[in-house]
């Protein structure tokens, strides 16, 4: 589990970011932290691995104090961040040289996944597109497994088979002991992938709900014509007509729009996180 518990932070000169912030994160989920520029996803990620301490209060994962960066925490922790620069060796040599870190390091799902991913693992790195080391840094911390494995922007650069590609492949690796956490504008490739969303707002966690008690409470209609105004959560431009959110009245299982969730949140998470109230979703 990861617990950050009454966080203050704040970097040099600026006005706090952070303040109270409380968070779980659990086992067997894959989370979605959303958030527009500047909401201090990267910030939040950084307290986790333990890169940013707090001013005050305390982050956990897996029982470590976070900030201690204990080699016995580092080895259950991957994490891709968002750019990263990745020396001139062969694939191979990077992962004799780094794999050592990882003690659960399994070289036969790295070729599993340099495969499916058509990597060739002799190749140079610097010879390689963005795309192509962003998908060797996610076969490579998919092998370490790394009970936590952190995700910024993970599917910036990859093209359209390798998103879908990118979406299977942490589905299956998923276990009852694993967190994953995926930072991300692009929301919609997060569809079909992840289990709870988290969003921030100025150093706020301004909603963390599960996809299941989502879609029994909010529907997402691409044509509020005729709905009632008491219904409408939200509502936006798309394509001439009303789009929106509406609350789930009839109970239906509802397919979520993850855009509109997180447009409707940015605008109006008070009105949505109020029909949540006095909600207790069943596992
Ligand atoms: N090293 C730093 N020094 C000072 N301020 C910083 C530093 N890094 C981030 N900030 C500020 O902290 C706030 C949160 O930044 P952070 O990078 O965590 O946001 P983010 O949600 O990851 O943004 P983005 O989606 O643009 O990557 C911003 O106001 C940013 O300007």
């Amino acid at each position: 589990m990861i617990a950050l518990k009454d966080i203050h932070f704040r970097y040099k000169k600026n006005k706090p970011l952070f303040e109270n912030l409380n968070l779980t994160l659990e086992p067997c989920f894959i989370y979605g932290l959303l958030g527009k520029n500047g909401a201090g996803k990267s910030s939040l990620l950084k307290h986790i691995s333990g890169l940013l301490y707090p001013d005050s209060g305390q982050c956990t994962v897996f029982g470590f104090d976070a900030p201690a960066r204990k080699p016995a925490m580092l080895e259950d922790i991957y994490m891709i961040p968002e750019e990263f620069n990745l020396p001139a060796i062969s694939l191979s040599n990077y992962v004799k040289t780094n794999g050592v870190f990882y003690s659960k390091f399994s070289f036969n799902q790295l070729q599993a996944y340099l495969a499916e991913f058509e990597l060739d693992e002799n190749a140079k790195l610097s010879t390689l597109s963005y795309g192509q080391k962003k998908k060797f840094l996610i076969a490579f911390g998919l092998a370490t497994n790394a009970r936590l494995l952190i995700l910024d922007e993970p599917t910036n650069g990859l093209d359209i088979p390798s998103k879908s590609q990118f979406r299977k492949i942490m589905a299956a690796s998923l276990d009852e002991e694993k967190i994953i956490i995926v930072s991300t504008h692009q929301v919609r490739d997060l569809e079909n992938l992840i289990d709870n969303v988290v969003v921030l707002e100025k150093g706020h966690i301004v909603f963390n709900r599960n996809m299941g008690e989502i879609s029994e409470k909010l529907a997402f209609e691409y044509n509020l014509a005729g709905v009632p105004a008491e219904e409408i959560l939200y509502a936006e431009d798309m394509h001439g007509r009303k789009a929106g959110i509406v609350k789930n009245i009839a109970g239906h299982d509802a397919r979520v729009d993850l855009e509109l969730l997180f447009n409707g949140i940015v605008k109006n998470a008070a009105g949505i996180n109020e029909h949540f109230a006095n909600y207790k979703y069943e596992y």
